[in-house]
C-alpha cells in the first residue's frame, strides 16, 4: 500500500498521483483493482449518493459508515475521509475527537478538511497527534453559502496571492497534501511548484502533482449536471437503464425467470405433497 511517504516520492519523481472518490465497497474495490493511488471518501457522497443539493447535510456518522464500507472493499489502498461540515470548527478538542472517530471507528488512514485560517490550528493539532491531514483550498464546497455558488476561485491577483499564502501556512502546519479545486491552471501550477507537499488538483489543470475526480463523474453514473472539469470515461447510466428496462420488459412478457433461474421439487415429493394438499 502506498502511503504519505510514497505520495511525497511520487511528487519528487514527477509521477502523477491518481486519486478518486469511493463511497461503498464495490466502488472502492473497482478503484483499487484499477490502480488508483489513494481513495477519498468524499462528503460529495451527500450529493452523488444521498441526493442532497450540497455537502452541508452530511454527518460524521454518514462518513464513518461510508469509510467502513470503502475499507472493506479496498483493504490495500490508502483511504482519506472528508471531515464533514462544522465538525472541525469548535476548537482543536472537538476536531481531534471527530478525527479520532473517523480513524478508529471508520478505519480512515487520514482526514481531509477544507479551508485555512482557524483550520490551520486544527491541522497542527492532528498532525502532532499522529493523524495525516490533507487540506483543501480553492473551491471549498462546504462554504458554498459564503462563496455564493460553485465558482472558480483565485481569479484576481489578490485572491491568488491569498491562496498561495494559505497553502504555505498549511504546509508549515504539517499537512501531507493539498487538494486544489476549481482554480486557474497557472495558479495551480505555481502552488504545486512552491510547495514541497503534493498538490492534487480538480478543475485545476494538468500541472498539479495529481488529479482527483468523483467516482460517479469518472464512470458517468447518476449525474444530471456535469462540471466543466469532468471527463466521463464511460456512460454507465445508459448501461444501467438498458439493463433495467430489459428486466422490466421480460417480467411483463413472462420471459423471465427461465428454467435455469428456477427451483423444482422431485416427482415423488410432488406426489406426496399434492396428496397432502386439502
Ligand atoms: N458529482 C460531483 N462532482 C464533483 O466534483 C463535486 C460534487 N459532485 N459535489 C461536491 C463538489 C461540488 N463541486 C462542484 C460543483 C459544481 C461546479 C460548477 O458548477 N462549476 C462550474 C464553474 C462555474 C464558473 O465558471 O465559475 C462549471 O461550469 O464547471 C464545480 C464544482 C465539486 N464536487
Ligand atoms: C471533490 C473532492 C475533492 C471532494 O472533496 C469530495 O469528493 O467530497
Ligand atoms: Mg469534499
Amino acid at each position: 500500500m502506498k502511503t504519505t511517504s510514497g505520495f511525497q516520492k511520487m511528487k519528487s519523481s514527477g509521477e502523477k498521483i491518481a486519486m478518486m472518490t469511493a463511497y461503498d465497497a464495490p466502488s472502492a474495490r473497482g478503484a483499487e483493482q484499477a490502480g488508483v493511488d489513494l481513495i477519498l471518501v468524499g462528503d460529495s457522497a451527500g450529493m452523488v449518493v444521498h441526493g442532497y443539493d450540497s455537502t452541508v447535510p452530511v454527518t460524521l456518522e454518514d462518513m464513518i459508515l461510508h469509510t467502513k464500507a470503502v475499507r472493506r472493499g479496498a483493504p490495500d489502498t490508502f483511504v482519506v475521509t472528508d471531515m464533514p461540515f462544522l465538525t472541525y470548527h469548535e476548537g482543536t478538542k472537538e476536531t481531534v475527537q471527530n478525527a479520532r472517530r473517523l480513524i478508529q471507528e471508520g478505519g480512515a488512514h487520514a482526514v481531509k478538511m477544507e479551508g485555512a485560517g482557524n483550520v490551520v490550528d486544527s491541522i497542527s493539532a492532528l498532525t502532532s497527534g499522529g493523524v495525516p491531514v490533507m487540506a483543501h483550498l480553492g473551491l471549498t464546497p462546504q462554504s458554498v453559502g459564503v462563496l455564493g455558488g460553485y465558482k472558480v476561485q483565485g481569479k484576481s491577483d489578490e485572491a491568488a496571492h491569498a491562496l498561495l499564502e494559505e497553502a504555505k501556512e498549511i504546509e508549515s502546519a504539517g499537512a501531507f497534501s493539498i487538494v486544489l479545486e476549481c482554480v486557474p491552471k497557472q495558479l495551480a501550477e505555481l502552488v504545486s511548484k512552491q510547495l514541497s507537499i503534493p498538490v492534487i488538483g480538480i478543475g485545476a489543470g494538468k500541472d498539479t502533482d495529481g488529479q482527483v475526480l468523483v467516482y460517479h463523474d469518472v464512470i458517468g453514473y447518476g449525474n444530471g449536471f456535469v462540471p466543466k472539469f469532468v471527463k466521463q470515461y464511460s456512460d454507465v447510466d445508459s448501461i444501467i437503464e438498458k439493463a433495467i428496462a430489459e428486466y422490466v420488459n421480460e417480467v411483463k412478457e413472462q420471459r423471465f425467470p427461465e428454467e435455469q433461474h428456477t427451483f423444482t421439487m422431485k416427482e415423488e415429493q410432488l406426489k406426496s405433497f399434492y396428496g397432502g394438499v386439502k
